[in-house]
């Protein structure tokens, strides 16, 4: 039998702190939430999405219609619990269906406590996002709804992203320890910003014992650990706040030891190198952005989660306080810095995913660089 629960759903209300607003129905839970309006382009991997940390404070709003198809599994979430502050879809699954389905998405949501929206014109509120760029934004759900005055003046209260320091919110407070799979070869330490679940394990799979350490951790907490390489992990928040990292990624640099980063890691590497951030206007989201390797030359598909980007110069060598810098990779939809690597010594990263979770695995050789580099460091 099938249940569709669509018409006994609460009414519900989106609205962007420019004062657009969209209505619709309750998707999860009932009740109002605030955050950083933003658009993913994924067509599936929502698990994935959902529990990526680097959502934290964000509503992410799906641009594909249909969402919740295979249900809830256990093994694909990407952390402990959903990250998102909201979840917008136009057109929820009524009936999952999928092996390895336990529960409906709409009961995941419930569970957890994100309130959600659906039934919105996704489209039309993605193309407005594109024009006018990310920003605030709040679902309030119910039978009993503020008014529209009182609604957009709680959106207008809500912080902001940019200035936000949130890694400290979402990593580990203890340091714990992935074993490699197989037979160990290097130990990593990974410092933890909000890293993403499928990341230790893709260096595991390597021979990788990975120490996964707080976002708090020093240099000396990280030199602890004796590593063969360290690694900056991807994050929530403003990477011009994270002035903690990156002077624990300096103190790295200082001593040449291989080094990789991922997303806010790239951002980290950046800062560190002496480059700025900014703010992109809306983002890159999804698992389909293709972004060149200037390296090889090849074009690869690729899974991104980030709304700032590093500043710096695409067509020249720079010369920073650790040698000479390059952009290694840049996103061929806008020519954003995609990746940084340095000349004179081993350490690299990327603004987008490599581990691919969800994703497409053209991008999985990164982390076989990072393992060349220990290689070659050994040597
Ligand atoms: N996934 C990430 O690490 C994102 C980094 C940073 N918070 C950004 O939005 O750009």
């Amino acid at each position: 039998m099938t249940t569709s629960t669509r018409g006994a759903k609460a009414p519900a209300v989106l609205v962007l702190e420019d004062g657009r607003t969209f209505h619709g129905r309750a998707y999860g839970a009932v009740g109002v939430t605030f955050g950083e309006a933003v658009f993913s382009t994924g067509m599936t991997g929502y698990q994935e999405t959902l529990t990526d940390p680097s959502y934290h404070r964000q509503v992410v709003v799906m641009t594909a219609p249909h969402v919740g198809n295979t249900g809830v599994n256990d093994e694909d979430p990407e952390s402990q619990r959903i990250w998102v502050a909201g979840y917008v879809v136009r057109d929820p699954a009524r009936v999952p269906s999928n092996w390895r389905s336990r529960r409906s998405l709409d009961e995941e949501l419930r569970k957890q406590g994100v309130v959600g929206i659906s039934g919105i014109d996704t489209r039309a509120l993605t193309r407005h996002l594109r024009e006018r760029g990310a920003m605030r934004v709040g679902i309030f759900s119910g039978n009993a709804l503020p008014d529209a005055g009182t609604m957009l003046a709680e959106v207008r209260q809500a912080p902001e992203m940019s200035g936000a320091d949130l890694s400290a919110e979402v990593a580990t407070k203890e340091t714990y320890v992935v074993p490699a799979i197989g037979e160990k070869k290097f130990t990593v330490a990974a410092v933890d910003l909000g890293i993403k679940g499928m990341t230790p394990h893709r260096m595991a799979e390597r021979g990788i014992e990975v120490h996964v350490l707080p976002a708090t951790a020093t240099a000396e907490d990280v030199f602890a650990v004796n590593p063969d390489g360290v690694f900056f992990s991807n994050g929530p928040g403003d990477p011009s706040t994270a002035d903690g990292p990156v002077s624990v990624m300096k103190a790295v640099l200082e001593r040449k030891t291989p080094l990789f980063g991922i997303c806010f890691g790239n951002q980290i590497l950046g800062r560190a190198l002496g480059f700025g951030t900014y703010k992109l206007k809306y983002g890159h989201r999804g698992i389909n952005q293709p972004v060149q390797d200037r390296t090889t030359g090849k074009v690869e598909v690729t899974a991104h989660n980030h709304g700032f980007a590093v500043d710096a110069p695409l067509d020249k060598v720079s010369d920073t306080p650790f040698g000479r810098a390059e952009v290694s990779h840049v996103c061929l939809n806008d020519n954003v810095v995609e990746g940084l690597q340095l000349l004179d010594q081993p350490a690299f990263s990327v603004q987008y995913h490599p581990e691919a979770a969800a994703g497409p695995h053209d991008a999985a050789y990164l982390f076989d660089r990072f393992v060349e580099l220990m290689e070659g460091q050994r040597a």
